[in-house]
């Protein structure tokens, strides 16, 4: 093969069974490893994905240095090769040019620095485990120069500080917090034994990238002979945290032949009712809810059109004698259980950042013959992916909205007096949902039902029961962004009060995929109002909805992934003496993941892990199962309950719910917070008792029968609701003052308070 002045010098040879290269090239004058990944590889596995170490490869080289060189032009591709040899082909090309002529191209450098690389050469083309091995054996330095001595500490300084060499050192195990050490070791190892030759090469190439690439091959060699603990033990805990190829965690639905359809469209385009009827007309099925609330329309729908089903959420399990069917949150589908058809609804819900894993464990294990996804399309190419990995046949059914939905461009103009029957008023904070309420009512004949995600399934359903029907004079419903998924509402039209959103540390504008999802409730199918309207209160955000309605789908690339217990107790006992929120986090740092795969956020497990730390006694799986708990980690009260169901759990007591329930219901916003706080409290306890020995929680029947009369309590508390509302850290929270921060000068609200 001719070279050109931009070719270079490699010597390529897979790793084991992986779709990787190590590439070593000599084009910049001395010899270097490094590894180059596949395209599909994420860039942050690059050097974690490679199993062949740079000192194996620089074996290799020297095995092949004598009659193995081969060049590749700049732009020439390299093609990933799957057999754990050079291949025959690679050998044959490999052949050709001498290593000499290469480092002294003319067309390379230029004739000073020619000069120069002849009286270095023999560094150059030296095998870097010999030169190890020969600084090894010297037991005296070379006396060196003043200023040739400054430059190797320099390069040596610069060598222990080079994030390129740390991360390289990854590639051979030797983790970022032994790299310091190592490297100082190092440093110190070879400036005992300074050789001329090295140190003026050295000197030639000067502080920097050139050095580190030159000393690294040393380096590799250096740790293998004095890191080969470090090395073993960082090694096996990174291939204890591995999460690569997630589809193989599922040897028995990979033997299935499955058959996947992706229902794809926007929303009200009848995908969820196209799945469902497969669902119903199967032997056995099972449908996965991304909510407690829509498994449970699912569980009354179906029953009510003869098809036993079943009910199972992380809180409650109602059997249905003789039922093949169930209905599920997607947390809690078997992955065990043979079924006919499993639905998976809101699919694109695999990205979200905090549950994604959930939907993604459901697409990869249910042993299931069909499998019916129902989602925009947003983790269509995704999902293609993943099903050209597992070998799973994939029909893609597309949909197109019934109606479609029209935006009204008058808006409110500012005033909520412009509000009419069968609007949907959509604020995105509990404080101006209640806000809204107020105005509207004090101000217009309409009386409001109200939607937050705080509140419990049961009170959503029935203040959505409240408003759909038509008999009564509650025609207007406020709710939060928990309206866009799950509930069947009589909606004409949706206004976005605003269309900004808290997301834990600042204001910020609510998503275009979000804003689809949440307009598209207007105008069901079969609702009063078929033909959906949405606007804005304010005309100067109308242009934002018009540009998300625009907008057309994200094109998700990765999915979320989370490690099962079993991974993390395997990784558990390579640091047998860390604590589980250290090591969670050690996990965290350490795993290596496919390209179309993300690890889920772990915020909440953390805060849990870290609350529940000083109490003794809870074995690793128990801390585990812990930490997945439902429980709003920003109400003290409600994390106070937690830790005393862990404490009493631990002792091994049975762990009791402790806690009263009001006489009335709430007469101000305190109270009606305290409502929903005692609300999650019993949801967690019940969850609890799913999820451990149900002996341990014996107070299951109390806590099922307080939390209906919770229920009660709030349906009657948001009905009579009419007073200003508070925050539930009493202002005292960073959330609660960016709340305060943010206001909304022309709605009507602040107008008529002025
Ligand atoms: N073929 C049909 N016959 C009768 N009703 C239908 C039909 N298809 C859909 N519907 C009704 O239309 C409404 C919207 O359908 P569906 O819930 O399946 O939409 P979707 O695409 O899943 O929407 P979303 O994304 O909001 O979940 C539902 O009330 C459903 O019962
Ligand atoms: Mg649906």
């Amino acid at each position: 093969m001719a070279r050109g002045p931009a070719s270079r010098l490699l010597y390529l040879y897979s790793c084991k069974n992986r779709n990787l290269f190590v590439v070593i090239s000599n084009g910049l004058r001395h010899l270097h490893p490094y590894f180059f990944p596949s395209p599909q590889l994420p860039r942050q596995s690059r050097f974690r994905s490679a199993d062949l170490a740079p000192s194996e490869a620089f074996r290799y080289f020297s095995n092949f240095r004598k009659h193995s060189l081969c060049t590749l032009s700049e732009n020439e591709e390299a093609k990933p090769m799957s057999d754990s040899r050079p291949s025959l082909q690679l050998e044959a090309k490999l052949s050709q040019v001498d290593c000499e002529q290469m480092i002294s191209d003319p067309n390379n450098e230029g004739s000073e620095t020619r000069e120069k690389d002849l009286s270095f050469c023999h560094v150059v083309n030296r095998d870097p485990a010999e030169i190890y091995r020969e600084l090894k054996d010297t037991m005296d330095g070379e006396k060196q120069s003043r200023s040739d001595w400054d430059t190797v500490t320099e390069i040596f300084r610069c060598f222990s500080k080079s994030s390129w060499a740390s991360n390289q050192a990854l590639g051979i195990y030797i983790g970022a917090s032994v790299f310091p050490t190592a490297a100082h070791k190092f440093c110190k190892f070879f400036l005992r034994r300074l050789k001329t030759d090295l140190v003026k090469y050295l000197v030639s190439l000067g502080p920097g990238i050139e050095s580190d690439k030159f000393l690294f091959p040393l380096f590799v060699e250096f740790c293998a002979d004095e890191f080969q603990d470090e090395i073993k033990i960082f090694r096996k805990m990174v291939e204890s945290a591995d999460m690569t190829k997630p589809d193989s965690w599922f040897p028995f639905a990979r033997a299935m032949k499955r058959k996947i359809v992706y229902h794809c469209g926007p929303t009200n385009s009848g995908k969820t009712y196209n799945a469902l009827q497969r669902f119903m007309e199967a032997t056995k099925g099972v449908y996965c809810s991304p909510l407690r609330l829509l498994a449970m329309e699912v569980f009354d729908k179906v029953n009510a059109l003869g098809v036993y089903c079943s009910l199972i959420t992380g809180q409650e399990k109602k059997e249905f004698p003789f039922s093949n069917h169930v209905a599920c949150t997607v947390e809690m589908v078997s992955t065990d259980e043979l079924f006919d058809v499993a639905v998976i609804d809101e699919i694109q819900m695999m990205a979200d950042p905090c549950r994604g894993y959930a939907w993604t464990r459901a697409l990869l294990g249910l042993k299931a013959d069909e499998i019916h996804l129902c989602g925009d399309p947003s983790v269509l190419n995704v999902v293609r992916t993943i099903c050209s990995g597992t070998g799973d046949e994939l029909i893609e059914q597309h949909y197109e909205r019934f109606k479609p939905l029209v935006v009204e461009a008058k808006t409110l103009v500012g005033d909520l007096k412009n509000v009419r029957s069968g609007d949907c008023i959509v604020a995105f904070s509990r404080r101006e949902i209640f806000e809204v309420k107020l105005a509207i009512e004090k101000h217009t004949k309409h009386r409001c039902c109200i939607i937050y995600g705080a509140l419990p399934p049961e009170t959503r359903r029935q203040q959505a029961a409240l408003f759909n029907n038509q008999e009564n004079e509650f025609d207007v419903l406020v709710a939060s962004d928990a309206v866009g998924m799950g509930l069947n509402l009589n909606i004409r039209r949706i206004v976005f009060y605003n269309l900004l959103k808290y997301n834990g540390d600042k204001m910020i504008p609510v998503s275009a995929s979000q804003v689809k999802q949440i307009a598209g409730r207007a105008g069901r199918r079969g609702s009063h109002y078929p033909e959906g309207l949405t606007t804005t209160l304010q005309l100067e955000d109308l242009d934002y909805l018009i540009e998300c309605l625009k907008k057309p789908f994200d094109d998700v690339k990765k999915v979320g992934l989370f490690p099962f217990f079993e991974q993390v107790e395997l990784f558990a006992a390579q640091l047998p003496d860390m604590k589980f929120s250290r090591l969670l986090e050690k996990f965290v740092e350490n795993c290596r993941l496919d390209g179309s795969y993300f690890l889920c956020q772990h915020l909440h497990i953390n805060k849990i892990a870290n609350m529940l730390e000083k109490i003794q006694g809870l074995s690793l799986e128990d801390r585990f199962n812990f930490c997945f708990a439902p429980v709003n980690i920003r109400d003290p009260k409600a994390m106070y309950h937690l830790l005393k169901f862990a404490s009493s759990y631990a002792q091994n007591v049975p762990v009791n719910v402790a806690m009263g329930i009001p006489k009335c219901s709430a007469r101000n916003d305190s109270e009606l917070l305290d409502l929903e706080t005692r609300h999650q409290v019993l949801s967690m306890y019940l969850w609890l008792s799913n999820h451990f020995e149900e002996e341990r929680f014996p107070y299951v029947k109390k806590a099922e029968t307080m939390a209906i009369d919770i229920v009660k309590l709030l349906g009657e508390s948001l009905i009579n609701a009419c007073w200003k509302p508070e925050s539930r850290n009493a202002g005292k929270s960073k959330q609660r003052d960016e709340e305060d921060v943010y206001e909304r000068p022309t709605s009507i609200i602040k107008l008529r308070q002025k």
